[in-house]
């Protein structure tokens, strides 16, 4: 008798059922809770105030990331300095207490694992093939990238997992993204993923796990999987996934937490049946051609504003629903741009290199190899640089890449969250506009006023060389 085909988020929701419930829902095992210090404080005071132990504080890790400044973290006698922000101490010296407390796993603001949460959780080998990843943060999907099922959680949720290690869940929906042919010279899986945003909206995901197939995306390394699969929610997603394959496995072999020696082969084994069966259905389907991707870079302050970096500034009437054209003046408004506007003609001040969908090394080689033997255009007045972790820190500077950047006028900074969203001190200034290769380019997202345009690294980087959004490609063809 053969079973019914599934998806690949098919086999993993069932693998993790612990209990069917007659109303549709069903309690669902957790295998890695990752934690940080924005969502976490509460629910251990709720743990605390309940009495409640930490369920398996094996399977959670913690890492300081968006409240932490990127600058030095220890003065000259090796004395952590302090954070001047009260509110962001707080929620800092709250985690090291209930990490300690409850057992946990925790990688402090000084060591060398410490970076942002979705980029330590598969760099530590900690983030796998086929487990249940959650956060509270809604970029978890970022680990699909692994073929896991990874999402973000709310407060409450991130006390049941502590508390229980599982939650009850309805199945999502399934949506295959589905991209035909191979990416241009030049074009990123960042340009991908903006682009694929684009073409199926913020809401287009929505009640949805996507999962993204074709060629491209069995090409592609997993730091480019894990940026893909990062920017899912913004394409209003559940999770994103990507199959794990052989590329998956040689990424997580030898890694801190991945399976040792005596269940390597049995974890492989298992990873291998992680596919959409052949006649699998999915609920909803989009093709996607990716010879139609070019460098991306957004106008608006919603990821799904995206043009090619060839384009111009859109005209809010040219929408056909009146509440997009309504959202598309409202942008345009906030952002100082008029319809009609060459991409390419808009001069940034800031320059962001970082984030979860960007921090990783090669998105650091990728803005490097833009920046080398350049130095940044007179009109930026601010660039930084800012690695996923300390790991991948050290990696970077073992290949000379922080040379690069501060050679070309940007710094060089520790890593955490920093400008990807205006919870720490490194913010882009009321009214001025950066070229940033994180996700969200809401309004305020980078701080009061701030007027962010997503990139890629390499695109981020063209923007620092000329001082204005730039298609990277014209750069590649200079000498520098
Ligand atoms: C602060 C945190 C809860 C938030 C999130 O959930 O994503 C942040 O990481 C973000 O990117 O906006
Ligand atoms: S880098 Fe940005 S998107 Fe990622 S977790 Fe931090 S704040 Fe959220």
């Amino acid at each position: 008798m053969s079973s019914k085909p599934r998806t690949l988020y098919e086999k993993i929701f069932d693998a993790h059922v612990v209990e069917r419930r007659d109303d549709g829902t069903c309690l669902i095992f957790i295998d890695r809770h990752l934690v940080h210090e924005v969502t976490s404080p509460q629910a251990f005071e709720a743990l605390r105030i309940n009495a409640r132990k930490v369920r398996h504080p094996e399977l959670t890790l913690a890492v300081p990331d968006h409240n932490l400044p990127t600058t030095a973290r220890t003065d000259a006698q090796g004395n952590r300095m302090p954070i001047a922000d009260e509110e962001s101490r707080a929620q800092l010296a709250a985690l090291e207490r209930n990490t300690h407390d409850f057992g946990i796993r925790y990688f402090d603001a000084t060591a060398r694992q410490q970076g942002i949460v979705h980029v330590v959780g598969p760099e530590q080998g900690f983030s796998l093939p086929g487990t249940t990843i959650v956060c509270g943060d809604s970029h978890t999907a970022c680990h699909g990238g692994l073929g896991a099922w990874a999402f973000g959680i709310g407060t409450s949720e991130v006390e049941h997992v502590l508390a229980t290690q599982t939650l009850l869940l309805r199945p999502s929906k399934t949506m295959e993204v589905r991209v035909e042919g191979d990416l241009a010279p030049g074009v990123t899986a960042k340009d991908l993923i903006m682009h694929i945003i684009g073409v199926i909206g913020t809401a287009g995901g929505t009640g949805h796990v996507i999962e993204y197939r074709g060629k491209v995306f069995e090409q592609m390394s997993i730091e480019s999987r894990l940026t893909v699969c990062n920017m899912s929610i913004e394409g209003g997603a559940r999770g994103g996934l990507i199959a794990p394959d052989e590329t998956t496995f040689a990424y997580i072999k030898g890694r801190t937490f991945a399976p040792t020696a005596d269940e390597w082969d049995d974890a492989v084994a298992y990873w291998k049946t992680l596919y959409s069966d052949p006649d699998a259905v999915f609920d909803k389907s989009v093709t996607i051609d990716a010879r139609e991707v070019e460098p991306s870079v957004t106008w608006g302050t919603s990821p799904e504003d995206v043009v090619a970096i060839g384009g111009t500034v859109p005209d809010p009437a040219g929408f056909t629903d009146p509440s997009k054209q309504e959202a598309a003046r409202a942008s345009l408004d906030y952002m100082g741009l008029t319809p009609g506007t060459r991409m390419q003609d808009i001069a940034v001040q800031n320059i962001f290199i970082g984030s979860c969908t960007n921090s990783r090394i090669e998105d650091l080689r990728a803005a490097a190899e833009v920046l080398r033997g350049r130095r940044k255009h007179a009109n930026i007045k601010w660039g930084i640089v800012v690695p996923g972790s300390g790991l991948v820190k050290l990696q970077a500077e073992a290949e000379g890449l922080d040379k690069v950047f501060t050679d070309a006028g940007l710094e060089w900074r520790e890593p955490g969250c920093s400008a990807c969203l205006g919870m720490n001190p490194d913010k882009v200034p009321a009214g001025e506009r950066s070229a940033s290769t994180s996700n969200r380019n809401f309004v305020g997202r980078q701080g009061p006023g701030a007027r962010t345009h997503l990139v890629s690294p390499a695109m981020a980087a063209a923007a620092a060389v000329t001082g204005h959004l730039t298609d990277v490609r014209e750069l590649m063809r200079e000498p520098a």
